[in-house]
């Protein structure tokens, strides 16, 4: 890819209230064509209200959010977009199996009433083989454990091979050797040029594809630069709060379990 393109993601001073209450404020964040970059911070910090902003689930209220060089009211190319959203918002009762709930990740690339492709089809086994599901692909979503529920929605993200891939903390619950082949597919999605995006609090295995760290804190970009350590950033909860935002620290950090309801949890009656 031409290093001409547009950048993927673009915010510029992007704010975001819910209810009223100011979440996201003026974040200015710029993620270009091939990079790796994760979203770290404190429970509540706003990365998800950044991501869901970023993927168009969310409106933000000031400022300008650019896909690929179009502003967010108009783009719709969303084919090109992947999404993997926080454990558990998604898949809950769903009464599909493990291969349906894979397959849609390709609706978006699918002419319309058309059959599916060789390509389609091959996305989807290669997919679910990358997650370790192909064995269960005609199991109900909803008979499989939480960590393999979100190995599927994994897979769905990648069986769109998107230009775009944002994750939201797609390693919560996921066994070690899913996480070292989540990176090995990541890193192979990164080699094709995508551009991938990722809230986390274990990187674990994915360190290595890292090219940037980007911190929230109070929903502001509390740090913008290199990649954090893997120490540093698997043991945020035992950092201290630094208020010097360009050194490699992580500004505050409590590591928890996820806990904010997604808008699918509000489609799908879950709330929480
Ligand atoms: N649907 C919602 N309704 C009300 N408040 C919300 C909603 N979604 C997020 N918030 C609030 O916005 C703030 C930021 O939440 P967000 O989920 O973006 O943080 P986060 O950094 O992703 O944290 P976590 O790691 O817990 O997911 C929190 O104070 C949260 O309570």
């Amino acid at each position: 890819m031409s290093t001409a393109d547009p950048a993927p993601v673009v915010l510029e001073q992007v704010s975001v209230s819910i209810g009223g209450r100011p979440i996201l404020r003026d974040v200015d964040l710029s993620v270009g064509t091939g990079d790796t970059v994760t979203l770290l911070g404190p429970n509540g910090s706003g990365k998800s209200t950044l991501v869901r902003a970023v993927t168009g689930l969310l409106p933000h209220t000031r400022g300008t959010v650019r896909l690929f060089g179009t502003p967010i009211q108009d783009f719709t190319d969303w084919q090109r977009i992947g999404f993997v959203p926080q454990r558990s918002t998604a898949t809950g009762g769903v009464p599909a199996t493990v291969r349906e709930v894979v397959a849609s990740g390709r609706v978006g690339r699918r002419k319309l009433l058309r059959p599916t492709s060789r390509a389609d089809r091959r996305a989807v086994e290669s997919a679910l083989e990358v997650v370790g599901l192909a064995d269960r692909s005609s199991y109900g979503v909803s008979q499989l454990s939480g960590g393999q529920q979100q190995r599927v929605l994994i897979a769905r993200a990648l069986a769109g091979e998107p230009e775009l891939l944002v994750l939201d903390e797609p390693t919560a619950g996921v066994d070690l050797p899913h996480q070292q082949a989540l990176a090995d597919a990541l890193g192979r999605l990164k080699a094709q040029g995508a551009t991938i995006l990722l809230v986390a609090h274990e990187i674990g295995p994915m360190m290595r594809l890292i090219d940037r760290s980007v911190v929230m804190r109070d929903g502001l970009v509390a740090y913008d630069g290199p990649p954090l350590t893997q120490e540093v950033a698997a043991h945020t909860h035992h950092a201290h709060d630094h208020d010097d935002h360009h050194d490699h620290g992580v500004p505050g950090g409590h590591d928890h379990a996820p806990h904010v309801s997604s808008p699918l949890d509000f489609e799908r009656g879950h709330h929480r």
